[in-house]
């Protein structure tokens, strides 16, 4: 298959690139690298340009053709997108809208779309199905769900076929830590707490002790970046197949809490290193955790790394000698 994938040079899209040329496919990246890393892909693989420049997109989607357009690009900090609104909506919604409508004029209809579990908001029940109320609580998971609503429309109307995957916390990284996690600045918690155990830091804060689970610290899914990038290859293989449009959580229905979390990492580590507590971080929900049945079942996607001390094992190597 031929592939384009838009954020290509960021931390998830990476490791999808990574994967798909591994199977032998033709993989092409499209980045602004505002956030990407381009030491993350190929050279001759890389065009940089935006998802808002339609001029460049629409001659790269003429000239490539590609069978699936896999789409990463965003502003993915929700701290941001409640302080900057507007570039969240103009990035990651009028961003797609500009993307659908380039890949539909050349006659490129096939999309994978990275979505999010904050989409949710503060889910009623756990774990989350698919069908579960959708109420965003920040301009970040708006802007996510907005797309979706977008390309429902657009399958209905326009001949668009695309998956919308909602990730849960993506963590880890390459087994050769020869990619990684590279966000700037980073508030993720597995490499905020992996770089106070390498020093970088001086200590690692738990947003909230007083959340309704067992030991008081928020619960979060945390899922092997590999294991998400397989199931982008999956979707695709599902879309080239004629597999109808479809949302898809992916998770691996097995959560943690922020204490276990730093537990872990001391243990993968061997080091130990300071802990505070302080307030709660807005907009954090207590549980996120998928069920994840409809994409095993569809798509026929299964973990393979659903171990915690695996995601922190890779993590860390990366922490230690990261390239960019
Ligand atoms: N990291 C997570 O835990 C997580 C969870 C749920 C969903 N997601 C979604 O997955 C996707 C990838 O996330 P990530 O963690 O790899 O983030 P990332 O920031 O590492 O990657 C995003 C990439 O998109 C590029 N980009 C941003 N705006 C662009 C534009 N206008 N044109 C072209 N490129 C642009 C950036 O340069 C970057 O390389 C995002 O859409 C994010 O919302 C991530
Ligand atoms: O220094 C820190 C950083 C995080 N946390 C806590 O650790 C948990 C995980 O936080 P992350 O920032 O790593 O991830 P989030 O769950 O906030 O969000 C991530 O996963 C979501 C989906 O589940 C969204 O897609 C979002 O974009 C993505 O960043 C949260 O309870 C957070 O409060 C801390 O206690 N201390």
């Amino acid at each position: 298959m031929k592939l384009l994938l838009t954020g290509g040079a960021g931390y998830i899209g990476s490791h999808t690139y990574r994967l798909l040329k591994a199977q032998g496919h033709t993989v092409k990246v499209y980045d602004n690298l505002s956030n990407g890393h381009a030491e993350a892909v190929e050279t001759d693989d890389l065009i940089v340009g935006s998802i808002q420049h339609t001029g460049t997109l629409k001659t790269l989607l003429e000239t490539y053709k590609p069978d699936v357009v896999i789409h990463f690009a965003a502003f993915i900090e929700v701290g941001v997108s409640v302080k900057k609104p507007f570039e969240f909506f103009a990035n990651n919604t009028e961003g797609t809208l500009a993307l659908t409508k380039a890949m539909l004029d050349c006659g490129v209809n096939k999309l994978i779309f990275s979505s999010t579990a904050a989409v949710y908001g503060y889910p009623e029940t756990t774990p989350i199905r698919e069908t579960a109320k959708k109420s965003p609580v920040n301009p970040y998971g708006t802007s996510k769900l907005m797309v979706e609503e977008l390309l429902e429309s657009l399958s209905q109307w326009a001949g668009l076929k695309y998956t919308a995957i909602r990730y849960f916390n993506a963590a880890g990284a390459s087994e050769d830590a020869s990619i990684g996690e590279a966000h700037n600045p980073e508030t993720h918690l597995i490499p905020l707490i992996l770089k106070t155990a390498t020093g970088e830091r001086k200590s690692i804060s738990i947003f909230g002790t007083d959340f309704p689970t067992p030991d008081g610290t928020a619960i979060r899914d945390y899922i092997h970046v590999d294991d998400l990038a397989r199931a982008h290859m999956l979707a695709a293989d599902y879309l080239a197949d004629g597999g109808k449009s479809d949302v898809f959580n992916c998770g691996y229905s097995e959560g943690y809490s922020v204490r276990e979390v730093i537990e872990a990492a001391k243990k993968v580590t061997g080091k130990d290193f300071p802990v505070e507590e302080t307030e709660r971080r807005d907009g954090d929900p207590a549980i996120l955790i998928a069920d994840s049945s409809k994409i095993k079942q569809t798509l026929g996607w299964q973990p393979v790394h659903n171990d915690l001390e695996y995601i922190i094992k890779t993590a860390y190597k990366w922490e230690q000698n990261r390239k960019y």
